[in-house]
């Protein structure tokens, strides 16, 4: 089968320091990869070239077999691919509801298309469907920013998902996050790629949620790719283990 995401050789450097120093994955389609590596490896750099974030000084990014170096966010999630952040990007002040309505809007159609059509046309019915995805029908009109940090997070993945993209980059979706709605999260994102037949690529310090939900894990270390494997084989890598114990 052909891969969905292929990257290769990429490249960026910031002056004399190689964040991302001739990385090459794929990703296949319905596939969930898991990132990981130590602080500074340059997992978010990865993500940032591969998103058109940052121009890749060298390399290729391939999406359904499309060149899509440097493509950038809006132009990408248009093809399928949405991203989350490490920091939230809700609109406090804007309920629930409304945060899923202006996220799909962003990428939805031309700007022509989007001038002449209703606010929310075609976006409230989604909505919906993510507000019960995602069991936020008690909060969804409720403004962002009274709830909790972590329920704040699942709206925030909600809103990538509101374009129904095909792949979906995760920046440490459990970072601050407790342990019940962590549980929740790994079941949202097991139904979310079942069912909806998403595929994703997450980065995540939380070893427990890498191990059990990715079925692939590739490792960085210093910009280069150290391991790429199943769970058990990136886990007992030697070379994985120095990489953590020397960071
Ligand atoms: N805008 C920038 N300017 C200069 N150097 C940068 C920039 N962004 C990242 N770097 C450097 O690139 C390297 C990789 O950083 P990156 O943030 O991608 O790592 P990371 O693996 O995501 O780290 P963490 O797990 O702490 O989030 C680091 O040495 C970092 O200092």
């Amino acid at each position: 089968m052909s891969a969905l995401l292929a990257v290769r050789d990429l490249r960026r450097n910031y002056g004399a320091i190689r964040a991302v120093d001739g990385v090459s994955f794929t990703v296949a389609p319905g596939e969930i990869l898991g990132v990981i590596g130590p602080n500074g490896s340059g997992k978010t750099t990865l993500f940032n070239a591969i998103l058109g974030q940052v121009r890749p000084s060298a390399g290729q990014v391939l999406f359904d077999g499309r060149d899509v170096t440097g493509f950038g966010p809006v132009r990408l999630a248009r093809l399928g691919i949405g991203r989350t952040f490490q920091t939230l990007q809700v609109f406090a002040s804007l309920s629930v509801r409304d945060n899923l309505i202006a996220a799909a809007q962003e990428f939805a159609g031309s700007p022509g298309r989007r001038l002449f059509a209703r606010p929310d046309a075609g976006l409230a019915a989604r909505a919906e469907e993510m507000i019960e995805l995602f069991r936020l029908g008690h909060v969804a009109h409720r403004p962002a920013g009274t709830l909790s940090y972590g329920q704040q997070k699942l709206v925030d993945i909600a809103m990538a998902f509101m374009p129904a993209p095909r792949l979906v980059l995760l920046d440490e979706p459990c970072a601050g996050v407790n342990p019940t709605l962590i549980a929740q999260l790994a079941d949202l994102l097991r139904r979310l790629n079942r069912e909806h037949r998403a595929s994703f690529v997450l980065i995540e310090h939380n070893m427990d949620f890498v191990m059990t939900l990715c079925e692939r894990v590739i490792c960085l270390a210093q910009g280069r790719l150290l391991a790429d494997g199943s769970p058990a084989q990136v886990q007992s890598d030697r070379a994985v283990l120095e990489a953590y114990l020397g960071a």
